[in-house]
């Protein structure tokens, strides 16, 4: 029977398998890959085997999930303060890691004005934006049917509402304690097992821990390349003068005369001209 695996313990590999049982499975020898969650693998209900690990189309390195779909960046607009350049930042980490971002800003209770606006460049850019709260319940549902039959990972900063929204949705009782149990984030750097929790729907979603420290993650990328996952500036690349034209100080730089024209937002190329320089300067020092 197929399966997915949701969690690894001990040498026992929970598969919610397409019954909608979980079994507990132990592995048969001869699968020497490892295995990690979001893995689609073939059981025997009967002996509570794992028999077969099926091909997976990516795997995400932090945390460890398998055949993931999207990763939710989830900032609030209030407490804390919702600022561009960390937004930004989760962004290029998720588009250089080849992954799906889907945003969604909480806390739209605590606005005031015209919030949206400030998400314009980000929608322009094509990114799909839901705003919601997870305390007055806005939007939830719209949201939900996003995640439905697929494999999620949830990231935001510390304070943005993964845990509170994670309680909203997920399905079954047991699992929503240990998903947000603050007493298991606090361990000693007890690095927790990564799981994937079941949505209400047919969805996946997988926490992560302590991720609110990713900003001081280094990012693997060079600067040459940082173009390239910024989709609005990555339409011009190749159209500038110079052929290996870095978008900042070029003459005839089509990006700036984007940025200029306003085309381009201002303020996301103000993000990549300081990421920029931050991998520029990495890369002297090396
Ligand atoms: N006003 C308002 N407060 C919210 C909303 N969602 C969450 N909060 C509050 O924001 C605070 C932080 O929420 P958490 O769910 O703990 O945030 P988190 O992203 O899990 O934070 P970490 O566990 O530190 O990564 C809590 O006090 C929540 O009650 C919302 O939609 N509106
Ligand atoms: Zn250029």
């Amino acid at each position: 029977m197929k399966g997915i695996l949701i969690k690894s313990i001990g040498g026992f590999f929970f598969v919610a398998a397409e019954d909608k049982e979980i079994y507990q499975c132990r592995i048969r020898g001869r699968i020497r890959e490892k295995i990690y969650p979001g893995d689609k693998v073939e059981i025997d209900p009967s002996t509570q085997t794992l028999e077969k690990l099926y091909p997976r189309d990516n795997i995400l390195k932090r945390p460890q999930v398998a055949n993931v779909d999207q990763v939710i960046i989830m900032l609030a607009l209030k407490n804390p303060e919702f600022k561009p350049s960390l937004l930004d930042y989760f962004l290029l980490l998720v588009e250089s890691s080849g992954f799906k971002p889907l945003l969604v800003i909480n806390k739209i209770d605590q606005a005031a004005g015209d919030y949206q606006k400030m998400f314009v460049d980000y929608e322009q850019a094509g990114y799909k934006v839901h705003f919601i709260s997870v305390k007055q319940e806005i939007n939830l549902g719209v949201l939900l049917a996003e995640l439905d039959q697929k494999i999620n990972v949830l990231t935001g900063p510390s304070g943005a509402g993964k845990s509170s929204l994670l309680n909203k949705i997920i399905a079954d009782a047991d699992l929503k304690t240990a998903a947000v149990s603050k007493k298991l984030k606090k361990g000693v750097h007890t690095t927790r097992m990564v799981e994937l929790l079941a949505l209400d729907n047919e969805g996946w979603v997988a926490d992560t821990p302590g991720f609110s420290s990713m900003t001081n993650l280094n990012l693997e990328i060079e600067a040459a390349d940082l173009s390239w996952y910024f989709p609005e500036i990555a339409k011009f690349n190749n159209q500038c003068r110079f052929n290996r034209c870095s978008h900042t100080h070029e003459p005839g730089c089509l990006v700036q005369t984007k940025v200029e024209a306003g085309e381009i937002s201002a303020s996301r190329y103000q993000s990549y001209q300081r990421i920029y320089h931050e991998l520029k300067a990495k890369e002297r020092k090396y």
